[in-house]
């Protein structure tokens, strides 16, 4: 296992979920629960893929009220898993709502972060479907400034835009970068992706990677050659 790389689960239920899991002898890897697998199970999931020993960030993306996130994060902290997010376009209060409702756990906080601009978005789609006249990297860097100084631990962003964000925020500021294929594989609907080798190179703190690994031939090689890649320029 790797502690930087997490396998995103899109699988439809905890049976194929946990199979996949148990097959490819992952126990123990850090694992991202998304909305697919968490609307069909909910806490039991977690807490089957807890009893394996798995570090979990649990994607659910929150985008809300205050209030309503505040009092969603007060739930979701009792279920003492490692990372949840929200979506940084709810803005300053939201973000604050959403800590403040982390800290109400007596146990373990779970880390906060904050989606600045999803890896399926271009410059096209800001520009001419989200109406934001800013280029994608002003956008994603002032997301992320604004998550910063609101309570979140880091951001969810490209690999593309690591740099610019350390820079804006300080290099612990986490980044947890999805979008991650290897060289020969299809984007599918992700448009700003990288591989592993890459994301290590841009100094990514944490990589998510789904259908490279799940549907790959051989998942365990798949994700052993993940870990090749990431270790094979140890920072
Ligand atoms: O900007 C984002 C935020 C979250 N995701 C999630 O990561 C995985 C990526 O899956 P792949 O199969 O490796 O494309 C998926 O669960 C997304 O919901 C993201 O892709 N981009």
């Amino acid at each position: 296992m790797h502690p930087s790389i997490y396998i995103a689960l899109d699988f439809p239920n905890a049976e194929q979920t946990l199979s996949f899991v148990e097959e490819n002898e992952l126990a123990g890897s850090p694992v991202k629960v998304g909305m697919q697998l968490f609307y069909k199970e909910g806490p039991y999931i977690i807490e089957k893929l807890k009893e394996r020993g798995h570090p979990i960030f649990l994607d659910l993306k929150l985008h809300d009220i205050p209030n309503t996130v505040h009092q969603a994060m007060k739930s979701l902290a009792s279920l003492e898993i490692d990372f949840v997010n929200v979506h940084a376009a709810g803005g300053a209060r939201m973000i604050e709502a959403a800590r403040e409702g982390l800290e109400s756990t007596s146990g373990k906080r779970p880390k906060l972060l904050a989606v600045t601009q999803l890896t399926s978005t271009d410059e096209m789609m800001l520009k001419n479907e989200l109406l934001i006249n800013e280029t994608l990297e002003n956008t994603i860097v002032r997301y992320a400034e604004n998550s910063y100084q609101h309570g979140a631990d880091g951001v969810v962003c490209p690999v593309h835009d690591i740099r610019k964000v350390k820079q804006a925020c300080g290099s612990s500021f986490i980044t947890m970068t999805p979008g991650i294929r290897f060289k020969q594989d299809e984007a599918n609907d992700q448009k700003r992706i990288a591989t592993p080798t890459e994301a290590r190179n841009e100094k990514a703190d944490y990589i998510v990677m789904g259908r490279s690994i799940t549907n790959a031939a051989d998942s365990k090689q798949a994700y052993q050659q993940a870990i090749k890649e990431w270790n094979a320029n140890e920072k």
